[in-house]
């Protein structure tokens, strides 16, 4: 790709980018959220987004040859595919269907004969054979007949690749964030996948927020900031402190909160007394916990435990039993809207499904809920109710410099943000909530390095200064380690054990297995 220019209303959002990637190579894409990557990608990928916004300048060489993909179609007859942050599969299809919808086999049929191939008829063993051989290459044993809607979330990444490598003539994949949403063995697992795909000839752009990944896998990375080329470089040459640095323009130094010791005889600010969730592949079978005011809990363990459960029950979002106690009054069970009139906020783990208003302005998605649930934002004039957007504009203006949010403005429609920008709008609004309670799920997921110390810069602030207790679940066993006061680690759907957070990783490591940690911990 050569002198890339791309600009989006007036917006340039990537300034002469050329990057150059070689046959079988592991290419890393970095950057800070919104520093252009996926609409460098998306150009690649001949995605509609760029043709429908004026298109691009620049020139791109495929094999040699001058190219322009005008659509996905004709960048995939090319050779390239593309597995995109958000996940693009049906759920009602098996796997089957969805690893060769669009490229189904087919065999002829007495009809098709004399009336041409629209009627021949699928050819489902080969259609079964093609998939259980694209998921074999990806060492997954799960069953092609599947339905895809239920299936976790790790799966699902694997299945769009597997869609990716099932295309015969594939040359380079482009993976956007493949591994935001994976655990951490599951992401080991795709490392090597990535490591094969390359061994057979086929060239990956991988972008990546996990800038130990790209040390690990890639072979040589490009460094996007604010839409301009930093350096292009073989990763041998450069380690991840110089590698953030360069991405943000400054020094990263890490998160860390004075840690405070838990009154285990005060009275408990939230309790749950034998809570049971019943969220499909996360659930929670009798937790017990207390946690304190003013306390910052992580809840860690491996996925499919039961952690992701326990903010999710607490917020009423799926079937939940047992009972929840906050400063000693029982709250309402299933009824998310009576835990934010209790002033227990929640940030969802789930980016997709947080419920942005992508055709709203920032700022009306900053202020949503508090709106709706609080009348905050809101003029009184006699029996009429006026909504403020004075104040609300105000407002997010304010957090979108506190958050570091990348956007031309508060007017700026969410659907236009980076991913990780419209992450940073769902904890603004959160925020703005103004909770005593604040469960965050995942956090910093699909978030920059920069960009996540900000995020947990400001929970650990917002602790210290308005005393909010927090309770934060989070894959990232060392985030939790940085802010949390104590980690409750979650082990098939109860509290295996409370660790501190200086508790040493065979601790941690044993705990999250499920086994018995007290010689270790002693
Ligand atoms: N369809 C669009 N219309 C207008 N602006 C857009 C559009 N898509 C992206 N942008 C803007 O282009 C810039 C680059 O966004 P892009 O999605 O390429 O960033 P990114 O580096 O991939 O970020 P992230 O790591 O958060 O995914 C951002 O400022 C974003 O707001």
């Amino acid at each position: 790709m050569k002198n890339i220019s791309k600009t989006y209303s007036g917006n340039q959002v990537l300034k002469n980018v050329s990057l150059t990637i070689k046959e079988g190579e592991i290419h890393g894409l970095v950057g800070e959220n919104g520093a252009g990557k996926s609409t460098l990608m998306n150009i690649l990928f001949g995605m509609p987004v760029i043709h429908s916004t004026g298109g691009f300048e620049g020139e791109i060489l495929f094999d040699g040859k001058t190219c322009n993909p005008k659509s996905p179609t004709e960048a995939m007859e090319m050779g390239i595919g593309m597995v995109h942050q958000e996940f693009m599969l049906i759920p009602g299809f098996t796997i089957t269907e969805n690893i060769k919808l669009n490229r189904e086999n087919t065999k002829p049929t007495t009809l098709s004969k004399v009336l041409g191939p629209k009627l021949e008829k699928l050819n489902f063993t080969k259609m079964k054979e093609d998939a259980k051989n694209a998921l074999n290459k990806l060492n997954m044993t799960v069953d092609e007949y599947l339905p895809v809607a239920g299936l976790p979330v790790g799966y699902m990444q694997f299945i769009e690749i597997a869609r990716e490598i099932d295309k015969s003539n594939l040359k380079l994949l482009i993976l956007d964030e493949p591994t935001a949403v994976l655990t951490e063995s599951e992401a080991d697992q795709f490392l090597d996948v990535i490591q094969n795909l390359s061994n057979m000839g086929i060239a990956i752009l991988f972008i990546t927020h996990r800038l130990d990944e790209i040390k690990q896998v890639t072979d040589s990375i490009t460094i996007l900031r604010d839409g301009s080329l930093v350096k292009s470089i073989p990763t041998s040459e450069i380690d991840i402190i110089e590698m953030a640095k360069l991405m943000v323009g400054r020094e990263i130094t890490s998160t860390t909160s004075d840690k405070k010791d838990i009154d285990s005889d005060t009275s408990p600010y939230l309790e749950l007394k034998d809570l049971y969730v019943d969220m499909p592949g996360e659930r929670v079978k009798g937790v017990n916990l207390q946690i304190r005011k003013g306390e910052i809990l992580g809840l860690g363990g491996l996925a499919g435990q039961g952690k992701i459960g326990i903010a999710n029950g607490i917020m009423g979002l799926y079937p939940t039993k047992g009972s929840i106690l906050k400063d000693g009054k029982e709250m309402p069970l299933n009824n998310p809207r009576e835990m934010l009139n209790n002033a227990v906020a929640f940030l969802s783990e789930d980016r997709k499904g947080v419920g942005l208003l992508l055709d709203e302005p920032i700022d009306f998605n900053i202020a949503f809920t508090s709106l709706e649930i609080q009348e905050k934002f809101i003029n009184k004039i006699g029996p009429f109710k006026i909504v403020d957007s004075k104040s609300i504009k105000f407002h997010a203006e304010k957090i979108i410099k506190d958050l570091d949010i990348r956007c031309t403005g508060p007017n700026q429609y969410t659907r236009f943000l980076s991913g990780g920008n419209q992450q940073k709008v769902c904890i603004a609004r959160a925020l703005t909530l103004n909770p005593d309670i604040l469960l965050v799920s995942e956090p910093t997921r699909g978030i920059d390095i920069g960009a996540k110390k900000l995020v947990l810069d400001t929970l650990v602030k917002l602790n210290q200064e308005l005393n909010m207790t927090i309770i934060i679940t989070s894959s990232e066993l060392a985030e939790l380690r940085q802010v949390s006061d104590r980690i409750a680690i979650i082990s098939e759907g109860k509290v295996h054990t409370i660790l501190p957070p200086d508790a040493s990783d065979e601790a941690f490591g044993l705990a999250m297995a499920g086994e018995d940690i007290d010689k270790v911990v002693s």
